[in-house]
């Protein structure tokens, strides 16, 4: 936990040391009145009471007082500020780090669980550090300050007092280890249900349509029920242990007001020392209490602590310093790669296409042609062999050089929730009105823009939900013409849609991929008989490879394909003239 909070602290380190010099000094204006009476007792019981000095103690606790009123407003103020400002830089810090990660980190953590790292966990942090830090430092402080009086008053009574320390500190620790398998168990179920929750909301059509809505709210009510009974349990845990270490510091105060009384009948202890013990020890005792159960939650919050920390600590998307390439042609060499170990994905795939030439990926189900696309992109890193554009290792560019090269086409497309001439813009921001204007027209989009009441300007709704899928895509395509990447990637973008809707996305792409180097997922083969080359693939390998003439003539898996969707019919044929030499 230490290591954790340590790390934190290094976020803001200034504000962490005012705020600490500050609690220091609070505990001294709360040490020295204690000091004073202590004093005042001593003078009491001297053979001369000395009434001016009486007195004085009294002015210097009455003024030590105010200035320690005063002082906790600025020492509370400044506490608040500490965690406000480590949680502010907390937040930038995993955005940014978030930033840096490659698709592929994200793909394998559960978005619920991610959102629920930057938001609940480092709230979390927020809101049980404001209300406990302060108070721990401030006891850690007062409790060295009163042990030295009590040390220096009587050693023998001081240890007594003090045995009290670590036998309460074990017993919170054992209930650290309980508290960690609870609390790790109410985090997760806390997740869950944020889960559960976006699914239900998400999938509120399919639920509906398929008649699941009783069913469905089953899962969510059982993951609401696991986190009510897991919230239980987590807040049941420290109580015992709290309340057992609050008797070991009564039974010590008892043990050691005992020992007193029979130093002081032995004549080895003066009365004013004895009486000293008798409130201090109190004093020293009570707000450890509070500082205990405040330990207890600190715990609880550094399972959030230790998510945050596992999350910054995942590595970055390498990057390297190699400028941004001149050409474009696309170089596979005996990649390797697999989402999960041990699960071969890629197995060697090697090809070579010219720039401003088109390849087509074609293969069964399954068999990898998304994955080469997502290796051309960046998303995620191969484990073998390199992937190379413009004769460049993308490894050795920084990751947004990459995606500055590229333009995708998707089958599903993402739109933000705003105007249809914005999420063009967001193709390249500096965009001209006249340029967002030719790319709509380019990619069809005006064409349905026009018939909306609000035209370009027209808002989209969530993730694009207020136009079709036909009308996203051709939005999508606009984009793509705007950022004018010279590497096109094209995944299925067509395979759903209607005729009609399908006319316009093909008059769209041949726009967008004039002079371009083009890499089509095809599963209509009838769409890439002019493609420059064909790329065959079979779970993760490179079996056949050639222009559609060559492999539609010999047997082998292309052939088979074809022959099949010949027999399936309703295909189209597309016209594109690429030139281009190719290597495999
Ligand atoms: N993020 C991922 N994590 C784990 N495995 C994945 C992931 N994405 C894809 N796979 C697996 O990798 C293999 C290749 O997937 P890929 O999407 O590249 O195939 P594909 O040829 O494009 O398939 P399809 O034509 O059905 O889209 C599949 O077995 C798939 O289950």
């Amino acid at each position: 936990m230490i290591r954790n909070i340590f790390y934190i602290f290094r976020l803001a380190p200034g504000i962490v040391c005012k705020s600490f010099l500050l609690e220091l000094l609070l505990s001294l204006f709360v040490a020295v009145p204690t000091g004073s009476l202590l004093l005042i007792v001593r003078e009491l019981f001297s053979a001369q009471v000395n009434e001016h000095r009486l007195w004085a103690y009294v002015i210097i606790i009455a003024v030590l007082l105010v200035v320690q009123l005063l002082f906790s407003g600025t020492t509370y103020v400044t506490s608040n500020r500490m965690t406000y400002t480590l949680s502010t830089h907390l937040r930038m810090k995993l955005g940014k780090h978030l930033q840096k990660l490659s698709m592929g980190a994200y793909k394998q953590r559960d978005p619920a669980d991610l959102a629920s790292v930057a938001l609940q966990d480092v709230a979390n942090f927020e809101l049980i550090f404001v209300h406990t830090i302060g108070n721990i430092i401030s006891t850690i402080f007062s409790t060295i300050i009163i042990s030295v009086f009590l040390f220096v008053t009587d050693w023998r009574l001081g240890l007594i007092l003090l045995v009290g320390l670590p036998l309460s500190w074990v017993v919170v620790k054992i209930s650290g280890k309980f508290l960690l398998k609870e609390g790790a168990e109410h985090i997760r179920a806390r997740n869950e249900t944020g889960a559960r929750f976006l699914e239900y909301v998400q999938g509120i059509r399919h639920i509906k349509s398929y008649g699941l809505t009783g069913k469905r709210f089953t899962v969510l009510e059982k993951a609401f029920n696991d986190f009510r009974k897991a919230s239980i349990r987590t807040e049941a845990i420290p109580g015992p242990f709290v309340l057992t270490a609050a008797v070991i510091f009564e039974l010590c105060f008892l043990w050691m007001a005992y020992t007193g009384i029979t130093y002081f009948t032995g004549g080895t202890l003066t009365v004013a020392a004895l009486i000293t013990f008798l409130i201090l020890g109190y004093r020293l005792y009570e707000p450890l209490k509070l500082a205990l159960v405040d330990y207890t939650i600190l715990r609880y919050m550094n399972i959030s602590l230790a998510r945050i920390v596992d999350l910054l600590n995942t590595p970055p998307q390498l990057s390297g310093t190699a400028g941004t390439p001149r050409q474009y042609d696309l170089q596979f060499d005996n990649v390797h790669f697999s989402y999960i170990e041990g699960k071969k994905v890629l197995d060697g795939v090697s090809f070579h296409i010219p720039e401003k030439s088109m390849l087509a990926l074609v293969g069964p189900s399954g068999s990898g042609k998304t994955t080469i696309t997502s290796l051309l992109a960046r998303f995620h890193d191969v484990q073998g062999g390199s992937v190379k554009i413009g004769g460049t290792d993308v490894r050795n560019m920084q990751p947004e050089q990459v995606y500055s090269l590229i333009s995708e086409v998707f089958q599903e497309v993402y739109l933000f929730d705003d105007t249809i001439y914005n999420n063009i813009r967001f193709g390249r921001m500096d965009a001209t009105e006249e340029e967002i204007l030719d790319a709509a027209e380019k990619a069809q989009v005006l064409d349905f823009a026009w018939e909306m009441p609000g035209g370009l300007q027209s808002r989209v709704g969530e993730g694009g939900n207020m136009l079709s899928g036909g009308q996203k895509q051709r939005v999508s395509i606009a984009r793509a013409l705007l950022k004018n990447a010279p590497v096109i990637l094209l995944d299925e973008a067509t395979a759903s849609l209607d005729p009609e809707n399908e006319i316009y996305i093909q008059k769209a792409i041949q726009e967008l991929v004039k002079e371009k180097t083009v890499v089509v997922v095809a599963h209509k083969l009838a769409t890439i008989r002019n493609a420059d080359a064909i790329l065959v693939l079979n779970e993760g390998k490179v079996e056949q490879w050639g222009r559609h003439e060559e492999l539609v003539n010999c047997p082998g898996l292309y052939k088979r394909l074809w022959d099949i969707q010949q027999l399936a019919g309703g295909w189209k044929v597309e016209e594109r003239t690429l030139s281009g030499s190719m290597s495999v």
